[in-house]
């Protein structure tokens, strides 16, 4: 048979990139049956060799993108992931390329209806988990003096996770047949549930249960999920409709998991019932690596997976493709005094490079001060040289914490150097972002969350009493807070003008609710204010944005709500600037999804975006970062600073099980470093600032010979150091070591108090409680629940959050 010029293309692209792959990665590409894991070290090709095994199945053994199941750790991995392969197999579909949250989305619009939701579910993020908690106080009449937000979030996430029966709760039951039928109504679905929701809030044991319940009722009365119910609504069900199981496990013939050493116990479920059926599952991850203990992710899961997946293959990838030799001693002499690992090395394949640096500076400014010369030094040099080499976007500075940033961005800032700092507010977390998605947001959903954030903004004179007369007239009606104010401006005749081919809620509602008058003056509650030509304006995208795109809808909407002109006369720039990238942003969705960039796609997609899929290059300058926020990345020149103890490792660590996962978290910092690792420490805080610092220990695991001492500390101070770290580990039980014989899950039966006497906590079931004894003995509290006479005894490792 002749071969189409696009054929011979893939065939032979793929050969090209084979032949770049080496021995063990090959392997890892070709073992495509069972059981696969792949323990990978740093730099040595993770992303390539997955990338090669979804082209190896696709176009070396024929199997359709359809059955394959490939999750990445971030979007932006899968969306360059997706890239690749789509070049290579020339526009193919990619299918099932995604982080766990990403897949589950895919599985809920085309499950979910079992649960009577529809599929264009909204995705809370936790922004609007904080509104939705907000309306739950209000109607509960609690205050935020009552329960603050964020424990309550903790407490919601905890509840869901250990008990997924609350599904059903606020998702109906429905066989496969009807709930296909019903779901199609299912935003006019009079919800039982809902009320019972109510009822169950208002029977609550304690304050805590009756806003968790509250909490579901919102959500249901907006049919949105939040993330944790992305993951644990998908679980359900699997695990309650076999036919969807067996349906998705057929399906999914290879089941892929990258960086398998961070998933949670929830993703590893679904890992493992996904791939029960063919029991093709490979797992690709560095136990070294495993830094988000404290977010569910257990070393465990790659470390024993073998016992767990009977005829488990291992394959160790150890060639580094990414550092030079020197910055490679540096990673290992660190993480080698990790007990609990996997015994592998990284075997540099370049050659030649930099002795990495070290400076111990006199405090936190001066040490800001040595970073900002060497960055000048080494972009200016590269410049006298015509190198082309070393560009401000080169070059990283990375920090344990996010407060570490200031006196490093001071130093840049008083020498000009352009510089971005990535911190925990994410770009679509962003105000100004926020409002103009939450008009989007209107358009497809008209969810309360949306509406509350957006009618009086700019301002239209609609505030809060005339909010309250809305909630309350919506409440009645049993609507959401838009149908009700489309009811009353129909009601007024204020619509008259809107194109009469609109078909409008208000409209199906005054149906539904048999013209029950309304029983304010609507012309009255709308005088003196501008929502009409709100009401106007949404209704007007609403009925067309399914034929626009995107880029121009956001245009449309910036122009028209005069939130730009608003932005405009405030000389907000940075905001303006923050709309723009916006734009630019969906103009490069609408290149990458083409015919498929629609306005549900696209807020589905922002929604799953998180703070690691920020771009970090595409600007000249220097990049400045928490280690967590630098996984996956590499850059040509790596500064880590602030090698303190107290900093790095954290303060807060009280056991060996978390100075191992700061240990882990700095390999992963070193290994960031492609050409050149610089280290630095700074005795003082701020000069004049009292109390003195200690080097990290992980600086004393280093062999000093081995780098390019700057400036290096005394005798003195390196055993006032290490008698430091001797008393502090004393006193956080960090002494006993690992007893060898013991697997971890014998290690881990000696947790350590994370509270102490007088702590207030909050335990899922019981509520609200203070620690009224520490009992080291038996590894319990005794906690006094308020609402009990009698203390209990509650063991130190299981989950309490601080109240
Ligand atoms: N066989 C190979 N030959 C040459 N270069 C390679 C090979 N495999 C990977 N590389 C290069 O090595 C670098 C590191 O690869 P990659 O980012 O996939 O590593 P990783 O294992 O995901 O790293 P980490 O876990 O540290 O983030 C990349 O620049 C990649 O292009």
């Amino acid at each position: 048979m002749e071969k189409s010029p696009k054929s011979e293309n893939i065939e032979n692209s793929l050969e090209w990139e084979r032949s770049r792959l080496d021995k063990e990665q090959l392997e890892a590409v070709e073992t495509t049956e069972g059981y696969v894991r792949v323990v990978a070290g740093a730099g040595s090709g993770k992303t390539r060799t997955l990338t090669h095994r979804y082209l190896y199945l696709v176009k070396e053994m024929g199997i359709s993108p359809a059955n394959i199941l490939c999750v990445t750790f971030t979007n932006k991995a899968a969306a360059e992931m997706k890239k690749r392969i789509r070049s290579i197999l020339g526009g193919d579909d990619s299918g099932y390329i995604s982080t766990f949250h990403g897949f589950c989305v895919q599985f809920l619009r085309e499950e979910i209806h079992v649960l009577n939701y529809p599929k264009e579910f909204m995705i809370l993020d936790e922004d609007d988990q904080k509104s939705l908690l907000r309306k739950a106080y209000a109607d509960l009449g609690f205050s935020l003096k009552d329960l603050k937000i964020s424990s309550v979030l903790d407490f919601v996430g905890g509840r869901k996770a250990n008990d997924i029966g609350y599904v059903s709760l606020f998702a109906e039951h429905l066989a496969d047949e009807v709930g296909a039928s019903a779901a199609e109504n299912a935003p006019a679905v009079e919800n039982e549930k809902r009320e019972h929701l109510v009822e169950l809030a208002d029977e609550a044991p304690d304050k805590w249960m009756a806003v968790y319940y509250r909490y579901l009722y919102e959500q249901k009365k907006n049919y949105a999920l939040d993330f944790d119910d992305l993951i644990l609504v998908t679980l359900y069900i699997l695990e309650n409709f076999p036919e969807k199981l067996d349906k998705w496990r057929k399906r999914m013939m290879y089941v892929m998991v990258d960086e398998y050493q961070d998933i949670d116990g929830q993703q590893y479920c679904l890992a493992d019932l996904l791939s029960s059926y063919h029991k093709n599952l490979f797992v690709v991850g560095d136990p070294d690596q495993t830094i988000y203990g404290w977010r569910g992710a257990d070393i465990n899961r790659i470390l024993e997976f073998d016992q767990f997946h009977k005829g488990t293959k291992t394959i160790l990838l150890q060639n580094n493709y990414r550092s030079t030799p020197s910055i490679l001693k540096v990673p290992d002499a660190v993480i080698k005094n990790n007990k609990y690992r996997i015994e592998k090395v990284l075997r540099p394949v370049r050659a030649g490079g930099k002795t990495p640096v070290f400076y111990h500076a006199k405090n936190t400014r001066e040490e800001a001060k040595w970073i900002v010369e060497r960055i000048q030094n080494a972009v200016q040099n590269s410049v006298k040289n015509g190198a082309g080499g070393v560009h401000y976007k080169d070059i990283a500075v990375l920090y344990r914490m996010h407060s570490q940033s200031r006196s490093v961005e001071e130093a840049l800032m008083s020498e000009s150097i352009p510089y971005k700092v990535y911190s925990g507010v994410g770009f679509y977390q962003r105000k100004e972002i926020k409002d103009i998605i939450c008009y989007l947001r209107m358009l497809v959903y008209a969810d309360d969350l949306s509406f509350i954030r957006t009618v009086n903004t700019p301002k239209r004179q609609f505030g809060p009493k005339k909010m309250a007369i809305l909630q309350a007239f919506a409440d009645t009606r049993k609507v959401g807070l838009y149908e009700a104010l489309l009811e009353i401006v129909y009601e007024a005749g204020r619509l008259n003008d809107v194109a009469p081919d609109v078909t409008t809620q208000a409209e199906l509602s005054s149906v539904g609710n048999d013209h029950r008058k309304i029983d304010f003056d609507c012309k009255e509650f709308l005088s003196r204010s501008n929502v009409v030509e709100y009401v106007k304006l949404i209704e007007k995208y609403r009925s067309r944005y399914k034929d626009m795109r995107v880029s121009e809808l956001l245009s449309k909407m910036l122009r028209e709500t005069k939130y730009e002109e608003m932005l405009r006369l405030d000389g907000d720039e940075d905001r303006l600037d923050n709309l723009a990238e916006l734009k630019q942003g969906i103009l490069e969705f609408e290149n990458y999804y083409e015919e498929d960039a629609s306005l549900d796609e696209y807020l589905q997609n922002i929604v799953l975006f998180t703070n690691a899929d920020e771009d970090s290059q595409e600007k000249d300058r220097v990049q400045l970062m928490t280690i967590h926020n630098a996984k996956g990345l590499e850059f040509p020149y790596v500064f880590v600073c602030g090698l303190n103890e107290g900093f790095f490792p954290v303060k807060r660590v009280q056991n060996k099980m978390q100075l191992e996962e700061e240990r882990r978290l700095a390999y992963v910092a070193f290994t960031r470093a492609e050409n050149v690792l610089c280290l630095s420490d700074a005795e003082d805080g701020v000069a004049g600032e009292s109390g003195s610092r200690y080097p990290s220990r992980f600086l004393l695991e280093m062999n000093m010979d081995e780098l390019d001492v700057a400036r290096g500390f005394s005798d003195d101070l390196l055993l006032a150091a290490r008698a430091f770290i001797a008393e502090s580990d004393r006193n956080r039980d960090l002494m006993n070591d690992f007893d060898e014989d013991e697997s971890l899950g014998a290690v881990k039966k000696a947790p350590t108090a994370e509270f102490a006497v007088g702590d207030r906590v909050v335990h899922k079931i019981f509520g609200i409680g203070t620690v009224s004894g520490v009992d080291k003995k038996n590894f319990c509290y005794e906690i006094t629940f308020d609402k009990f006479a009698t203390p209990r005894s509650i063991q130190f490792d299981f989950p309490l959050v601080r109240g």
